[in-house]
């Protein structure tokens, strides 16, 4: 191997793909290693120059013959330059970091800043923290140290924490419901950061993004940190251009298009055009709960109500939760139910569709628009949930192409206000 990555278990590492993006020319390999074979991988020395991923970021310090100053403060070592049969080591996971902060604006100088967990990625995130002139840094984690405090502690006395810094597994798929802490009371949040990026938004930053607090997930420090280890590995540097480029095409691989509207504003047409053109798979939320109950919606109404419908589509609903890479169409009470918007929300960029009301059809298959009189009494409800529960607002006032060309313009050109 010239260069790639060494990890345990690396089946869903994007790291490949963004290696590659970032040089061309260039074989980027992922080697799964097993732990009993790592003494001798290190010791052949048989590569240019490598990254190292979990269990081994610590494992690997022995073999290096010099460290840099910010990864042995780290403890850790995410890249190895070979250079002519010596291994130097270096940390690249906090400059990735570092420049996420950066890129939204995100200043920690004066700031108290919380910090969830005390693992591999805490620690490159401390470093930054540290260097950024933070006012004062706790640290909470489920093992007690003498650098760590209890949740408890937190919610009794640092409810007025600035930036909260998420670096724990909780939240991550499968688990997506879970989050390491409640942010009832943090009055004087002003950012939250998660080094997760699937679910793009962890329960944690919807959370927050509830409260009106900006955002960011973990996928651009990824894409950033790949970046700053080619710089080692080739000793050339590469524009920061190349790190937006590639994590809004990520954003976009991993994302869902869902779209939210009024009954017969036009979701499920939109969203079967657009999926042709996208090349995407579309899934229908009332089309899935059809095929579940076998029958009409309109039939399940009348049979048994409309709270046993409710239920369905919030258990179809979150079955699509860890879905990528498809275009869903909601049923127009999807907003009923926030768990539902949340559990859309993980992976999905929400576009409210608009259509003048009345262009908006009484039709007996929508039980809830049976007259002109229904469809106004839903619209007055519902038009506020559409709009703060969506990314984005597009009308569909005109033709079809019309509505799925700025469909398509705003999720491609628009994809990066998932985070923030
Ligand atoms: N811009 C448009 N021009 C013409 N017909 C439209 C337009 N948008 C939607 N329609 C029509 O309105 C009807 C309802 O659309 P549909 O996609 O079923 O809505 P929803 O899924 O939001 O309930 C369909 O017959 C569709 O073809
Ligand atoms: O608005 C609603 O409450 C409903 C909308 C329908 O979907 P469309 O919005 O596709 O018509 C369908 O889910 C059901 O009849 C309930
Ligand atoms: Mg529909």
């Amino acid at each position: 191997m010239e260069y790639g990555l060494i990890g345990e278990k690396l089946g869903h590492s994007f790291s490949k793909v963004i290696h590659e993006q970032l040089v061309s020319d260039y074989t980027y390999q992922l080697k799964e290693i097993a732990k009993e074979d790592i003494d001798a991988f290190m010791k052949a020395k048989d590569f240019k120059a490598i990254n190292v991923t979990i269990p081994y970021k610590q494992t690997v310090i022995p073999y290096l013959d010099e460290i840099d100053e910010s990864a042995k403060r780290i403890g850790a070592v995410n890249t190895i330059v070979n250079r002519d049969g010596k291994l130097i080591g270096y940390n690249t996971d906090y400059l990735g970091f570092a420049y996420t902060l950066r890129k939204h604006n995100i200043s920690l100088q004066g700031k108290k800043v919380l910090i969830m967990g005390n693992g591999g990625a805490s620690k490159a995130i401390q470093e930054v923290v540290h260097q950024a002139n933070a006012k004062q840094v706790l640290i909470v984690d489920i093992i007690a140290s003498k650098e760590t405090m209890t949740l408890d502690e937190i919610y009794k006395k640092h409810r007025d924490c600035e930036i909260i810094i998420q670096t724990t597994p909780v939240g991550m798929s499968p688990q997506v419901d879970a989050s390491p802490i409640d942010l009832d009371g943090f009055d004087k949040l002003e950012a939250c950061v998660d080094v997760i990026y699937n679910p793009l938004r962890t329960s944690f930053l919807l959370e927050a993004k509830k409260y009106n607090i900006p955002c960011v997930n973990g996928l651009e420090m990824l894409v950033a940190q790949a970046k700053y280890a080619v710089e080692y590995f080739k000793d050339i540097t590469i524009d920061d251009v190349h790190i937006e480029s590639i994590y809004q095409e990520l954003l976009l691989e991993q994302s869902n298009l869902v779209f939210i509207g009024m009954p017969s504003s036009g979701k499920t047409t939109i969203a079967n055009e657009v999926c042709t053109k996208l090349k995407r798979e579309v899934i229908d939320i009332d089309a899935q709960i059809v095929e579940r109950i076998q029958m009409p919606i309109a039939k399940y109404f009348e049979l048994h109500g409309e709270a046993a419908f409710r239920e369905i589509e919030t258990q179809v609903t979150k079955e699509l939760a860890n879905s990528h890479h498809v275009v869903i169409s909601c049923g127009g009470g999807i907003v009923k139910n926030y768990e539902n918007i949340k559990n859309l929300q993980h992976n999905g960029f929400l576009i409210y569709i608009d259509r003048d009301i009345d262009q908006l059809l009484s039709d007996p298959s929508r039980p809830l628009s049976s007259s002109k009189e229904a469809i106004q009494q839903l619209y007055d409800t519902r038009a506020p949930l559409y709009e703060s529960y969506s990314d984005v607002t597009i009308t569909n006032h005109d033709t079809l192409v019309v509505a799925v060309d700025q469909a398509i313009a705003t999720y491609t050109n628009q994809i990066t206000i998932i985070n923030m």
